[in-house]
């Protein structure tokens, strides 16, 4: 935050470094009774602002934030597994946590920060501080929050859409059962990595002795502070990778393309969106000793430019009858664009993050490569055809390994008020 801005926002609420200091933190010292947060948000919500809200994106709302947003720097991706047997500890909890939620998407901390010395603090204090950066929380149910070992373990059953079911399995799949799965997810993204821990480690913390964390996966990609004109981000193989998305600023196309429509299968899930996770470990040492004329008709794409093959321009569109002098496609069969276009019909809205996970100590090589993170209105004519062929014959098959899996339900959106998974549970 600049030195001369406020910490206020415009609807008068506050900060993280405002909370500290009227917790005393700071240095100003205002004793927190009993009453705890409700008690300080209400001295505080009063506060008047001369600023707008900085980098905050607003949490509630029709649709769950984190989806069509603009992609921040940062992933923090977590699984959870469910472990109460009890339906009312599980509204309990999306109480709670979109409670939080909208607090840490405002950039301030879940609960007071230190009102009494013998007792933990309620808020984890590392984003103390921090602006909000942009930070969104999507929460998600995945198919073993309905019937799991087949048990109805919530009651749910009947409210499991078609949909959302476990992914078939793909020729080439070398997935691990410690990356895959979950009854829930938590996808925090955030401009800082730091503002997007914070949030997942609040919100494991709140749902202790109801879910436990399954997997987990930070990501990220090149600042907005490094490539101040915002272009394509580079993935580690050093290509453009997000060039052709769904224009999420166009209404109609994001109805069709992403959320869930009224109609489409159970009515709680309309407005909400499938995410399809996948952690692919790219083998960055074989890529590195491979030759560019190689790298490229791997991609169907220039490295430099990010245009296609034959074309000049990153965004123009897809030429895929374009060919060499000698009658052969500049865009090769086997190519990830060729294959992962197809004819055009299945588009989904990829929003993915580069992870490094340190050494794979049974390779002695980098732990590196994607958190393929994509949204969809209907798995079964978008991810699942795409990825049929690219599991087929995608050259880049040969230096990359699908080592997790999940599919989940993003829900939709709610109100002031309201609760994330309310038209679930209710
Ligand atoms: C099943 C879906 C997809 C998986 C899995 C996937 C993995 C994957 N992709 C890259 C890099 C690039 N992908 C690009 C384009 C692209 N990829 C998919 C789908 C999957 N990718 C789609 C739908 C598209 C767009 C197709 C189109 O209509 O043109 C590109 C090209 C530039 C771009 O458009 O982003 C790159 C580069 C990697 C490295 C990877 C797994 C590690
Ligand atoms: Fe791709």
């Amino acid at each position: 935050m600049a030195k001369n801005e406020s910490n206020s926002d415009s609807q008068g609420t506050i900060s993280r470094r405002d909370m500290l200091k009227t917790a005393g933190v700071g240095g100003i010292g205002v004793l927190i009774g009993a009453s705890g947060l409700g008690g300080l948000m209400s001295i505080t919500e009063s506060k008047a602002s001369s600023t707008g809200a900085k980098e905050v994106v607003s949490y509630y709302g029709k649709h769950q934030a984190g989806i069509t947003t603009k992609t921040q720097n940062n992933v923090y991706f977590i699984a959870l597994d469910v472990t109460t047997s009890k339906k009312e500890d599980l509204v309990k909890l999306f109480k709670e946590w979109t409670l939080a939620a909208a607090l840490m998407s405002e950039g301030k901390p879940v609960g007071e920060l230190s009102s009494n010395e013998f007792l933990p603090p309620k808020d984890t204090g590392e984003a103390a501080g921090l602006s909000a950066s942009n930070l969104t929380i999507t929460f998600g149910v995945g198919p073993s929050l309905f019937v799991k070992d087949n048990q109805d373990r919530f009651g749910l059953k009947q409210k499991q859409p078609k949909e959302l079911a476990d992914l078939p399995k793909f020729p080439l799949d070398a997935l691990e059962e410690e990356w895959s799965g979950g009854d829930l997810c938590i996808q925090a993204c955030a401009d800082d990595l730091q503002v997007a821990f914070h949030a997942v480690r609040n919100l494991i913390r709140i749902a202790r002795g109801k879910a436990i964390l399954k997997w987990a996966q930070p990501g990220f990609q090149r600042t907005k502070h490094a490539d101040a004109k915002e272009g394509t981000p580079r993935n580690l193989f050093g290509f453009k990778d997000g060039t052709v998305n769904p224009d999420v600023k166009n209404e109609n196309q994001v109805n069709e393309q992403v959320w869930v429509q009224p109609g489409d299968g159970p009515n709680w899930l309309a407005g909400g969106s499938y995410l399809v996770v996948r952690r692919i470990q790219m083998f960055i040492e074989v890529w590195d000793r491979t030759n560019l004329k190689e790298q490229e008709a791997t991609f169907g794409r220039y490295r430099d430019s990010g245009a296609a093959l034959g074309q000049k321009d990153e965004f123009e569109k897809l030429d895929l009858k374009h060919k060499h002098a000698n009658g052969s496609y500049s865009i090769p069969g086997d190519s990830h664009t060729r294959l992962s276009h197809g004819n055009g019909s299945e588009q989904i809205l990829r929003r993915a993050f580069s992870y490094s996970n340190g050494m794979d100590p049974k390779t002695g090589s980098f732990d590196a490569g994607l958190l393929f993170l994509c949204f969809q209105r209907t798995p079964s004519k978008q991810f699942i055809p795409i990825q049929k062929r690219l599991s087929e014959m995608d050259k880049l098959n040969e230096y990359t390994s699908h080592r997790g899996s999940a599919m989940f339900a993003c829900l939709p959106g709610t109100k002031q008020g309201g609760f994330i998974g309310e038209t679930l549970f209710n």
